[in-house]
């Protein structure tokens, strides 16, 4: 009997999909002819420009196109992306409110797309199936920010955890959870292949979070990269991790299973590492756009007042609302939060995601839901908040945000 109501609640779930995908699939339809109709109306002007000058001459930036399938264990084909070659950069506004007088409605369908791949609730889930999450980082003086990204991902649904530290931290991050696994490795004379032997039980790696800039862990780091590389995991790289990219960008550039989560400071070291010069603050869509690029079409997200997002092809702006309060450790919620639905959207397939990048739309939902968090914090506590406050409501943020 219960099995039978289990089955048909499958069914139900399976039907509402499929609904969707269909109107979705209309909705991109429709859009793909009012972009060639914007494209036929841009080349009769570029000709008539042509007509009037005969030096102007329409150009579009190149993408750089290492493969995007290489490596992709067991997920579906979600990387083949519907990109032309020599199609101008789309530059997407996506301003998000919840209030209904204002959703844009390119908007809600990159947001359907995060509830797409939330995988459903069933009793026949075995461990480990909703996500298995690496956090390398922690170190003597950062113990908390492993432990937020950590916590989180087990808060937003992943079913385990693991958090691989120095031995001076191990103890320390564990004493504030028993819900998480600590291995103390990272300044073990081998601790690229202590995390090595564990790579392969893991979804997604969350790389940098307190992991700190001593060389030898920098080292170690740079290693792990290297192996989770070779195994096609995707990669989410924050903080003193992005530190180590922007003194050595070749170690992730071109792989495009991996999201980089720059704040502001940290992405003008990348920028200028990459691009030497200055990033360019009055063009913050063209400087997120031209470091993906530069990057090898990775996803980056420019952490700020607004999260401008970028697969050197799209720029995604999330501007949900959240609040004026910045402690420390908010985008660490957001690095584990990432780490869950990179693994959610991957295993999603292209489907469920219209075949939009699995990236951007969890990296859409990631920043959603950290500004979410913030927001619902903030009103409880003002600014006595703390990022401890924003984990306490990421269940109910997510519920309301992508499960009602
Ligand atoms: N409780 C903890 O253990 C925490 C540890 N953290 C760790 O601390 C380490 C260093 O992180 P930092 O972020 O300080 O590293 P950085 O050395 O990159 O410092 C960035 C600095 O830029 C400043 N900044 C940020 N946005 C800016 C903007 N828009 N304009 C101007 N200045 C801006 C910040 O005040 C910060 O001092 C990392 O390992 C990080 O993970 C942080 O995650 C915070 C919480
Ligand atoms: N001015 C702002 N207004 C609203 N939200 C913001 C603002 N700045 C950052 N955020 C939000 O906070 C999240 C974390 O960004 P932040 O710049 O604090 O990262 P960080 O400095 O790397 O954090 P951490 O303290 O964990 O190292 C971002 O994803 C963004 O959504």
């Amino acid at each position: 009997m219960m099995e039978r109501f289990l089955q048909q609640s499958v069914d139900a779930e399976e039907k509402f999909y499929k609904y969707e995908e269909q109107r979705l699939q209309i909705e991109d339809k429709r859009r793909e002819a009012e972009h060639t109709r914007e494209m036929q109306m841009l080349q009769m002007l570029g000709q008539m420009l042509n007509g009037l000058s005969s030096a102007s001459q329409m150009t579009a930036p190149s993408r750089s196109s290492p493969s995007h399938k290489a490596n992709l264990r067991n997920y579906p084909d979600s990387l083949h992306l519907n990109h032309s070659t020599f199609s101008p950069p789309i530059v997407l506004e996506r301003p998000f409110s919840l209030r209904p007088t204002r959703p844009a409605k390119d908007m809600e369908n990159i947001f359907q797309l995060v509830r797409n791949v939330i995988p459903p609730m069933t009793s026949k889930k075995h461990k480990g199936q909703d996500g298995k999450i690496g956090i390398i980082g922690g170190c003597k003086e950062y113990t908390g920010a492993p432990y937020f990204a950590a916590i989180t991902a087990l808060k937003v649904g992943a079913d385990l955890s693991q958090v691989f530290c120095t031995k001076d931290a191990a103890t320390v991050i564990k004493s504030y959870s028993p819900e998480l696994i600590v291995h103390p490795v990272l300044d073990h004379p081998n601790a690229v292949s202590e995390v090595d032997k564990w790579l392969p039980r893991l979804h997604t790696l969350v790389i940098g979070p307190g992991m700190g800039r001593e060389d030898a862990i920098l080292d170690n780091a740079k290693g792990i990269i290297e192996k989770a590389k070779s195994k096609g995991l995707p990669i989410v790289i924050d903080a003193d991790g992005l530190w180590l990219i922007a003194q050595q960008p070749s170690i992730i550039q071109g792989y495009q299973r991996a999201v980089l989560t720059p704040n502001f400071m940290e992405f003008s070291r990348l920028y200028e590492a990459m691009l030497s010069e200055p990033v360019e603050t009055s063009d913050q869509h063209g400087s997120v756009l031209r470091l993906s690029q530069a990057m090898g079409n990775i996803t980056i997200i420019q952490k700020g007042e607004r999260d401008l997002i970028s697969d050197g092809d799209k720029v995604l702006v999330c501007s949900h609302e959240g609040s004026s309060r910045r402690c420390g450790g908010q985008g660490d919620l957001l690095a584990g939060s990432l780490g869950v639905l990179v693994h959610w959207a991957l295993l999603a397939g292209p489907e469920k995601i219209n075949a939009q990048n699995p990236f951007l739309v969890a990296a859409f939902g990631a920043c959603s839901l950290t500004r979410q968090c913030n927001h619902q914090a903030f009103q409880k506590y003002g600014r006595s908040m703390t990022t401890s406050d924003m984990i306490s409501e990421v269940g109910t943020a997510f519920n309301k945000l992508f499960e009602t």
